[in-house]
């Protein structure tokens, strides 16, 4: 099997990254319809297979897991998590071959393996799905003429899948058909009624192709997603602990930071979160960002190349045949951190005292959406896909740091974010050095505006609040929001 995108001839490779249609709420007007009574068989029941399903059985969809044997026999997790939650569980023997739909929901790596398994017990004429195309677009794949490729990509981690659905909202979500595996022509309306049976429909949805999902994907969740969020983390925390910040308040600000902070994101963009600063804090974070783009212009352009290329994936399945040497080591360093280590303190942090005392936390998370959207578009990635990809996701990451610092993210992504979140992450701190050593606790760990001079050039602020808006994200994301009408609160 080769790389398929390195494969193809440039005319294509240009179009199927392009490829990006955000779809009218109307074109989901049949609903699940075209599920409706079909039998959908999941492999896999961890993050997303649970998820997925509990959501499109809510929405009137019959699901059902198949698993491995062992998993059965043994009882494990991927057992535990169907039963309990009521679902009929099989071996892929038993579910498979009556399933209309299968979809695998397992961990990319294991995707060859468990495909050569499980499409010789498909039934002709079935369907497929995916929700990452990576065993097609970088492990070139090639799946039965008579099975009809689809995906479902979530721009989200599994626990917000279901957070969102059960809010009566959704994430959204990229759609595509492969194109080589369309027999029947109805690929689309599939993966339209599976996406209402996630929820994805109420947040938007693009038409997109495996290429354009996969290198997105990728570059999301390497840089701003997770990467910067982990190495902002790291290096909030450990400044303010060499600067004499006690060690629970430390913790307390960055774990809450990111998720109060990106809430107001998700809801006004860069514009609003930066509204929540005082004047001279926004001055103060526009130029923090500014610098902080201009050091990491270079890891962002690595990583999005690497990803273009297929250097990165070669090298996570060269890790992949050496079983997760690197992954496992990294996991286990990211949970000896300081920050890991030291639980949040009893402490009360207001809502504003987030934005206040943590100006670099602003500057990290503008810096990281805007250099994240700017690489993938200038790369060919649309707007709309870069920016669901960068500032709408952030949000959804920094749910799951609130929750159990960066083990919980770690936990909920994919094998394949975490290797690319710690690749970016090791890359990315040293590169931060001499910054840091700039930083003082005006900047994060107390207010700002307490220790600051407090005088405003206003012909500066004006250029700074116009440069803010007039950024294409800016424009995209007012767009977008403005389909995004049942969007729910969470902070
Ligand atoms: N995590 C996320 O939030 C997101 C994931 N995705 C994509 O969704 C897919 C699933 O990822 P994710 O939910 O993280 O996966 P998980 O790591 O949570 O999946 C674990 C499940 O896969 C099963 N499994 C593991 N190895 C095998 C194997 N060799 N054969 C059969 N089953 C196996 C496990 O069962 P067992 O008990 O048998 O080990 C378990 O049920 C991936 O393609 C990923 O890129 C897309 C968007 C976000
Ligand atoms: C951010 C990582 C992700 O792509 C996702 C949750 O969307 C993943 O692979 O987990
Ligand atoms: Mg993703
Ligand atoms: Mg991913």
């Amino acid at each position: 099997m080769s790389n398929y995108f390195n494969e193809l001839p440039h005319r294509l490779k240009v179009q199927e990254l392009g490829k990006c249609d955000f779809m009218d709420n109307a074109e989901f007007s049949n609903g699940v319809e075209k599920l409706k009574g079909k039998k959908i068989v999941i492999v896999g029941c961890g993050a997303q297979g649970l998820a997925q399903g509990q959501n499109m059985r809510d929405s009137g969809l019959n699901v059902a897991y198949a698993l491995r044997k062992e998993a059965i026999e043994t009882k494990r997790t991927s057992f535990e998590n169907a039963t309990k939650n009521g679902f009929e569980v099989g071996t892929y023997e038993e579910m498979i071959p009556t399933a209309d739909l299968v979809s695998n929901l397992t961990p990319d790596k294991q995707h060859t393996d468990v495909i050569n398994k499980v499409v010789p017990l498909m039934k002709k004429g079935a369907c497929l799905s995916y929700s990452h195309g990576f065993n097609i677009v970088e492990e070139g794949t090639k799946i039965r003429e008579d099975i009809t490729v689809v995906m479902i990509a979530p721009k989200s981690p599994a626990s917000e899948v279901r957070a969102e659905y059960l809010r009566g909202f959704g994430v959204p979500t990229l759609i595509a058909v492969h194109t080589e595996n369309d027999p029947n022509g109805d690929g689309l309306e599939i993966a339209k009624a599976y996406c209402v049976g996630t929820g994805g429909d109420k947040a938007g949805v693009l038409h997109s192709s495996f290429v354009a999902e996969v290198k997105s994907d990728l570059m999301g969740e390497q840089t701003i997603l997770c990467g910067l969020l982990q190495t902002g983390s790291i290096l909030s925390f450990d400044k303010m602990i060499e600067k004499g910040i006690d060690a629970g308040y430390a913790s307390k600000l960055v774990q809450n930071g990111w998720e109060v902070i990106t809430e107001a994101l998700k809801i006004g963009g860069i514009t609003n979160m930066m509204d929540r600063l005082s004047n001279p804090a926004k001055i103060e974070a526009f130029k923090l960002a500014e610098e902080l783009k201009e050091i990491m212009t270079p890891l962002f352009n690595k990583h999005m190349d690497d990803i273009l290329s297929g250097h990165f994936s070669k090298t996570m399945m060269e890790d992949w045949a050496e079983n997760d040497k690197n992954l496992l080591k990294w996991r286990e360093a990211t949970g000896e951190t300081n920050f890991e280590k030291t639980p949040a303190g009893n402490v009360t942090i207001s809502e504003q005292d987030y934005f206040d005392n943590a100006t670099l936390m602003v500057a990290f998370v503008k810096a990281g959406v805007e250099l994240a959207y700017e690489t993938m578009t200038l790369s060919g990635i649309k707007n709309e896909s870069a920016y669901y990809e960068s500032l709408h996701e952030t949000p959804l990451i920094a749910n799951t740091i609130a929750r159990k610092k960066l083990f919980e993210m770690n936990r909920v992504i994919s094998d394949t974010a975490e290797y690319g979140c710690y690749l970016f992450d090791h890359a990315c701190k040293p590169l931060l050095a001499d910054f840091m050593k700039k930083v003082d606790t005006n900047l994060i760990g107390k207010n700002f505006n307490e220790t600051a001079d407090k005088n405003v050039d206003n012909f500066e602020l004006v250029k700074i609040n116009a440069a803010i808006r007039n950024h294409s994200i800016e424009k995209c994301g007012a767009e977008l929001r403005a389909a995004m009408t049942a969007m729910k609160k969470v902070v």
